[in-house]
């Protein structure tokens, strides 16, 4: 399987996702520049965290508007596997690609440290290595992590089980608790945590390589025959 992590001025988490999917998961990796038109020779896409563009205006509204949300938005709509991790997921909602918003935390301090999240779907393309109800540790590292959005798209995303990974404790203010969301169709996960800042003990924690696995194993399933 082929790797895209998305490269736009101001990422800084674009190494450590390198690293996780080459060294750690062992398929395949490019890092791409925002100015890319064509992501179609890659089969799964990750956008890291970051700082695109300094944050001005809101995290991720001018990351946004770059050349290769179109290709994302392309290869969202083929189905393929699409993750946006901490900034990320900022550019996720603001693309549309996902529902709701992102706020200040709500102690309007930056936030660094491991958390305990819980998974609540793992009927998905990344996180059917778990089981539902696992307690995983994943560190955070953000400003802008309070997850909102309205009434009726918080109902739409609970009665469709979109809601994939909440916090076990209130950690930033975010709305449910949540702490990762997929669209309608589950193929885009917008998360805060760092699943790619947990691959190994030697990090304090290994829970996130299993999100890495079930995407490849998704992958594996649909695309590779066995004689
Ligand atoms: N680690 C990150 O991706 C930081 C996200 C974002 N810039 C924030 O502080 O909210």
């Amino acid at each position: 399987m082929k790797f895209a992590v998305i490269v736009f001025p101001g990422s800084n988490c674009d190494v450590d996702m390198y690293h996780a999917v080459k060294d750690e998961l062992g398929e395949q990796v490019d890092l791409v520049w925002h100015d890319a038109d064509n992501l179609d020779q890659y089969d799964g896409i990750l956008i890291p965290g970051g700082f695109s563009y300094g944050d001005y205006l809101r995290s991720g509204a001018i990351a946004h508007m770059s050349v290769v949300m179109n290709a994302i938005k392309k290869a969202a709509e083929a189905g393929k596997p699409v993750l946006g991790v901490c900034n990320g997921f900022q550019i996720l909602l603001e693309s549309g690609l996902l529902p709701g918003a992102m706020l200040r935390n709500k102690n309007l301090k930056f936030i660094c440290r491991t958390v305990e999240l819980t998974v609540e779907n793992n009927k998905t393309m990344f996180t059917s290595a778990y089981e539902k109800g696992d307690k995983i540790r994943v560190p955070i590292a953000h400003g802008e992590g309070n997850y909102y959005c309205d009434d009726e798209t918080l109902a739409k995303l609970q009665e469709n089980n979109q809601i994939v990974f909440t916090y076990a404790s209130d950690v930033n203010g975010s709305l449910s608790d949540i702490a990762g969301i997929t669209n309608e169709k589950g193929n885009v996960l917008g998360m805060m945590p760092h699943p790619e800042r947990a691959v190994d003990d030697l990090l304090g924690s290994a829970d996130g390589l299993k999100l890495f696995q079930s995407i490849v194993k998704h992958w594996r399933d649909s695309h590779v025959v066995n004689a």
